[in-house]
């Protein structure tokens, strides 16, 4: 499924009238219908009951750009039906586009019940209330009378316990960003029109959208977007179409050899949870490197399945391997820099690098924050060291040191962070953040949309490793097994998330990866 910008969304609005010749009244015609329908979905409005009179309606909150206008469509549409509507306007409506002017007298000349919000005062008939302040024209902070109004707002609904719905994106939710200005109230649902607007799928703006319905524009605006930069969720059906059926006669040789090389003194789990992952996802055979000195203990601890070897005989280890995976529990010290890249120049096969091989890298560029402030795009970062194609699994920290940013910056410009790196470097990039997402080197970037709170404990990005790992060595492609990777990694997850809302292991995760890939056959 696609996901838009603010840009991408002002695009289409700009060429779907020029190239298809489908004008914005009539996308904005579409939208109003879309929410009408989204609220049939969830309510019988025939009978409005919100169980203090029966003299209640549907309240349309609306500022004067086309965010409120598509609010103004959506209530002549029910008033037509018969469902009892009221229309409250914020703002000055001498300053409205023209769409918004346009809509507010086809509304007048239906005999609509319209007032200004000051004079509206019958908030306990309020049985749904639809906001349709501002939606993608937000600019910079919500001015104070926005805010008053969002308090009041809000209040009300504590008060008389009605849904509130948003139209495209709350007001103060940056639709790009997902970060919200002071003031930005948390809805039951929001309708977005066209495709899911990205803001709604990042933190802090998913906590705040409540449940998400995609109304269709009614115009292919895909066969616009050109050479634009796509970016699409990781969901079920993108993973359903990814993964594919084994032959019969597909034995061992055939899933591919996988070398996972990590572990020091201090840290032995890491690298064991990545080559066990690497066998619950199907890799043929799986061999773990780890330092001479710690080689008995790890045998001692794996599953039998894994075959362990000492990194010291490093140039054999790396004959005939499909993948190798290098990072989990390295660690820091002095020399690992040094064996970092002796691997880097010995391996010419697919890799996976993670952790403290991630690390070991330093700085491999820079970002130019002027140029990200101002969005301009081309100019933001800078390579300063060449890598290998391969994929990279940075969470945030390792990801700040890679690109010398803080993550606060990161943060807030965590897609085209995502997606510049990946193309600058030609990379895959799985970016661990909340949500994960995978950036490809054409520009592509994937969010993921599924994943739980329990994930968050120790050694889960490990096991992460060993998937994408094990899919590549079965001979998937590097960016395949990235998206692949993180949706049966977060999905095993939620499967043990129905029983145990935390508490769960990576070990859990891993041993369960199996009856994602079960699912995903439909076996
Ligand atoms: N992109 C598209 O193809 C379509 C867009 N449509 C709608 O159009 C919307 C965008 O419309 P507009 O560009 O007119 O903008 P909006 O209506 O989203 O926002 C503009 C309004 O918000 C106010 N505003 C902006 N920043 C503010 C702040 N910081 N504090 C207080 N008030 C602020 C402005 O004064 C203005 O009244 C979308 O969200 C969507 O609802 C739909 O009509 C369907 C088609
Ligand atoms: N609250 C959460 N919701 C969804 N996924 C999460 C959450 N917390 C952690 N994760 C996932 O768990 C993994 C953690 O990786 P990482 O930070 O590398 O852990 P570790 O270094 O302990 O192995 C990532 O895939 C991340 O997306
Ligand atoms: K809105």
């Amino acid at each position: 499924m696609n996901i838009l910008t603010t840009e991408d969304a002002r695009f289409i609005d700009r060429e779907v009238p020029k190239q298809l010749g489908v004008s914005l009244e009539i996308l904005m015609e579409n939208a109003g219908r879309g929410i009408v329908d989204a609220l049939w979905g969830q309510y019988d409005l025939f009978s409005l009951d919100n169980a203090r009179s029966i003299n209640s309606f549907v309240l349309f909150i609306c500022g004067t750009g086309n965010n409120g206008a598509d609010g103004l469509v959506a209530a002549r549409h029910l008033m037509e039906q018969g469902v009892p509507v009221q229309i409250v306007l914020v703002g000055d409506t001498s300053k409205c586009s023209d769409l918004f002017a346009l809509q507010l007298e086809r509304c007048e000349a239906m005999g609509c019940i319209i007032d200004m919000y000051d004079e509206f005062n019958d908030w306990s008939n309020v049985a749904v209330a639809v906001e349709g302040i501002m939606g993608t024209g937000l600019t910079g902070k919500l001015r104070d009378l926005t805010v008053d109004v969002l308090h009041d707002i809000d209040t009300m609904r504590s008060q008389y316990n009605f849904d509130l719905w948003a139209i495209d994106v709350p007001a103060g939710l940056d639709a790009t960003t997902g970060q919200i200005a002071e003031g930005t109230l948390a809805y039951d649902y929001t309708v977005t029109f066209g495709a899911i607007k990205q803001g709604l799928l990042l933190y802090p703006g998913k906590a705040v959208g409540g449940i998400a319905v995609v109304a269709p524009l009614g115009a292919p605006w895909q066969k616009v977007l050109g050479d634009r930069d796509i970016t699409v969720t990781i969901d079920s059906n993108l993973a359903e179409k990814l993964i594919n059926y084994r032959i019969p006669m597909a034995h061992k040789g055939v899933n591919g050899n996988a070398l996972i090389i990590g572990g020091s003194n201090d840290m032995i789990g890491a690298p064991i949870l990545a080559a066990e992952a690497a066998v619950h996802s199907g890799a043929g055979k799986v061999t773990l490197g780890v330092p001479e000195v710690i080689k008995p203990v790890v045998q001692g601890r794996i599953i039998p399945e894994v075959m362990v070897t000492s990194t010291e005989a490093h140039k054999a280890m790396l004959e005939g391997r499909q993948v190798v995976a290098m990072g989990p529990g390295l660690g820091r010290t002095s020399d690992i820099p040094d064996f970092v890249d002796s691997i880097l120049d010995s391996y010419e096969g697919p890799l996976v690098l993670d952790a403290d091989a991630l690390y070991a890298l330093g700085h491999v560029g820079s970002v130019d924050k002027d140029a990200l402030r101002d969005g301009e795009i081309e100019s933001i970062y800078a390579v300063e060291r060449d890598l290998p194609y391969c994929v990279m699994t940075p969470h945030l920290g390792e990801f700040s040191r890679l690109i010398d940013l803080p993550i606060k910056w990161i943060e807030r410009h965590y897609i085209t962070l995502a997606r510049e790196f990946a193309k600058k470097h030609q990379v895959v990039l799985v970016l661990k953040g909340i949500p994960s997402v995978v950036a490809l080197p054409d520009g592509t970037v994937y969010v993921n949309t599924i994943g739980n709170a329990g994930m968050g404990s120790g050694g889960m990005g490990d096991v992460l490793t060993g998937v994408i790992a094990g899919f590549i060595s079965q001979g998937y492609s590097l960016q395949d097994s990235a998206v692949l990777g993180v949706y049966v990694h977060s999905r095993s997850a939620d499967i043990l998330n129905d029983t145990k809302a935390w508490g769960y292991t990576p070990s859990d995760v891993s041993t369960s990866l199996g009856c994602v890939i079960s699912e995903l056959l439909g076996e």
